[in-house]
């Protein structure tokens, strides 16, 4: 039989294709053999050579092919073309000759003519689905765009508009980009592993839709958060596409609307919880290693608080994983404070923060600032929790609390008198740094952030809820409210901001910066576990990333132009702790690691084809 996916081809050795081409041609002989004898062919003296049209409606056919990659077929290959770039000795020695207008273009050609046909789209969601479309076309060019254009793309792939992108994904979705794992197949979830054309994964991004960004549930159609990380491992990180994995866990979903949209496209039931949720995560955990290996590294993104600790709890000791809102969310603002350390003087111990949230990424910073207190002061880490201070949807979070609150809270139940809103708590705790976690939008108030401006000389605001629309505060907010005293940063990108005729550039504190460093440098020293010393190493990185030039523009983030150098840095650091703390298994370590980390990187120039 030569029935075989597509995607094969290009890992196929040539033997094997040699084999397959055998067994067609056996097929295609005794086919014509069978018409000699007078069977049946098609009338106009048309050979069914195919045996296509002999064949009735109930009557079994094997939808064969023989697909090498030239011709046609090499056109449809997102992978491998090249559209009008195919150069003129390829259009003849790949069957590509009138298949393709005269003109031959250049990479940099055609890269100008998207960026204009992007630049004219209105709605940030056609320019989505622009990207998406190419990336389903030409999968270099889609990642040369990318990386030329980061800047004005990274909101288009990513935060703001892959959230509204998620919101619509049902009437957008046009072909699969990632592999959806639903409860229907619990039991099989190796098999459907093994449905993937690509073998060589190294990393996967999951979730289970139930909290995506700050948009709360969307179910299934929360798969445009992996595929768009995954487009940043490549694109910032270096990381091959054909080893990035994308997967939905579909356990249904709790949102109403989804579950009353007929073009929904994921289990219409409510959420599984409990015991069979967590089986069927472990099944899936299970299926990845046995498929993938101790190497292939997992980062949970988007999990509801409820599941998000315990899941990284249970396999931080046993599997290569992450939880990028967790710990990666925490690693890019850690870098931000120690950035800021320059404009403001002192060491973290100086600092007061409040939090408002006390989820995934509330929590997770506030243990890693509390972390690096420690690991720079050797005061333990218990007491420089002391100095952080937590506000969730109840008020502050107090040690009379401490019976009722979520395990994840409790380290921050500190002694003090209760209080219910965030204005009171500025007020009492009178903070340095004020961070937003909180999901919910415009919950830094005018009140909130004067009070805050009115005992700081220079205030550190983070509003940290994406995508843009769940900002607690925007960029012009921060700077007018506080007279211009405000250094600022987002999780979503805001755009520089005019006040008292000097000029303010917000930072984006988003995990972006860390994630495709943090996951290339686990990748290329085939690190087996992620420690918390490595969340730190690339803070630090990406910290010492940030010039005296960006610190004289009030900016604690380095430009994300940079991001692919700042990438190799963070993965060099990363790599490093790991063969120091004997968790890396590639061997012999490299001498240079940046140098080794840069000469991973994927670059999406196009290949010359023989
Ligand atoms: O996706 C982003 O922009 C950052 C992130 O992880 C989140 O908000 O959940
Ligand atoms: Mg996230």
């Amino acid at each position: 039989m030569c029935v075989h996916r597509p995607h094969d081809v290009p890992s196929i050795v040539a033997s094997e294709i040699h084999i397959k081409l055998l067994n067609c041609k056996e097929k295609m002989d005794s086919t014509l053999e069978s018409m000699k004898d007078g069977e049946a062919t098609v009338g106009g003296g048309v050979e069914d050579v195919y045996g296509e049209d002999r064949a009735t409606e109930d009557q079994l056919v094997t939808p064969w092919t023989v697909s090498v990659a030239s011709g046609y077929t090499l056109l449809r290959d997102p992978r491998h073309n090249k559209g009008l770039a195919f150069t003129e000795r390829e259009r003849d020695s790949h069957y590509l000759r009138g298949l393709l207008p005269p003109a031959v273009s250049t990479q940099e050609l055609q890269e100008r003519k998207l960026m204009q046909s992007i630049r004219n789209y209105e709605v940030p969601l056609h320019k989505y689905v622009a990207m998406m479309e190419l990336e389903e076309r030409n999968e270099r060019l889609f990642y040369k765009l990318l990386i030329d254009n980061v800047e004005e793309l990274l909101p288009v792939v990513y935060t703001p508009t892959v959230g509204e992108a998620c919101q619509k994904y049902g009437s957008i979705f046009k072909r699969p980009q990632g592999l959806y794992i639903s409860m229907k197949e619990k039991g099989k979830i190796l098999e459907v592993l093994k449905n993937w054309p690509e073998r060589s994964i190294q990393v996967i991004v999951v979730t289970d839709g139930e909290r995506i960004l700050g948009l709360g549930d969307l179910g299934c159609q929360g798969m445009g958060i992996p595929v768009g990380k995954l487009a940043l491992y490549t694109a910032l990180g270096g990381v091959r596409p054909s080893a990035c994995l994308p997967i939905t866990i579909d356990v249904g979903t709790n949102n109403q609307k989804l579950l009353d949209d007929e073009f929904y496209i994921g289990l219409k039931q409510k959420r599984t919880t409990g015991k069979e949720y967590y089986d069927l995560l472990e099944e899936f955990m299970s299926a990845v290693k046995q498929n993938y290996g101790e190497k292939v590294l997992v980062q949970f993104e988007d999990f509801a608080n409820h599941n998000a600790f315990e899941l990284l709890a249970k396999y931080r000791n046993t599997h290569l994983v992450f939880n990028d809102d967790i710990q990666g969310t925490a690693s890019v603002v850690l870098a931000g404070l120690v950035a800021s350390l320059k404009l403001l003087g002192g060491s973290l111990a100086d600092h007061t923060f409040l939090f408002l949230g006390a989820g995934e990424a509330g929590t997770g910073i506030a243990e890693l600032i509390a972390l690096e207190i420690s690991t720079k002061t050797n005061i333990p880490v218990e007491e420089t929790r002391k100095k952080i201070w937590l506000v969730d949807s109840k008020g502050l979070i107090v040690s009379s609390r401490k019976e009722s609150l979520q395990h994840f809270k409790q380290p921050w139940a500190h002694e003090h008198e209760p209080l219910t809103t965030l204005l009171d708590a500025v007020k009492a705790i009178k903070p340095s740094v004020l961070i937003g976690t909180s999901g919910v939008g415009q919950t830094f108030t005018k009140d909130v952030i004067e009070a805050l401006a009115a005992v700081n000389e220079r205030p550190l605001i983070m509003a940290l809820s994406n995508p843009t629309s769940q900002a607690e505060c925007t960029a012009e907010q921060a700077y007018t409210w506080t007279k211009g005293k405000a250094i600022f940063s987002s999780g979503s990108p805001f755009d520089p901001y005019e006040y008292d005729g000097k000029l303010f550039i917000p930072g984006q504190a988003n995990n972006a910066y860390i994630f495709p460093g943090l996951g290339f440098g686990l990748v290329i020293s085939g690190a087996i576990r992620v420690h918390d010393e490595m969340l730190l190493a690339a803070s630090e990185a990406l910290a010492n990333q940030v010039t005296q030039e960006h610190y004289d523009k009030g900016m604690i983030y380095p430009p994300l132009t940079n991001i692919r150098k700042i990438s190799a840095n963070i993965a060099a650091k990363v790599a490093e702790k790991a063969y120091d703390l004997g968790l890396a298994t590639r061997l012999p370590r490299p001498t240079d690691l940046l140098k080794y980390a840069e000469s991973c990187m994927y670059t999406p120039n196009y290949r010359s084809y023989r």
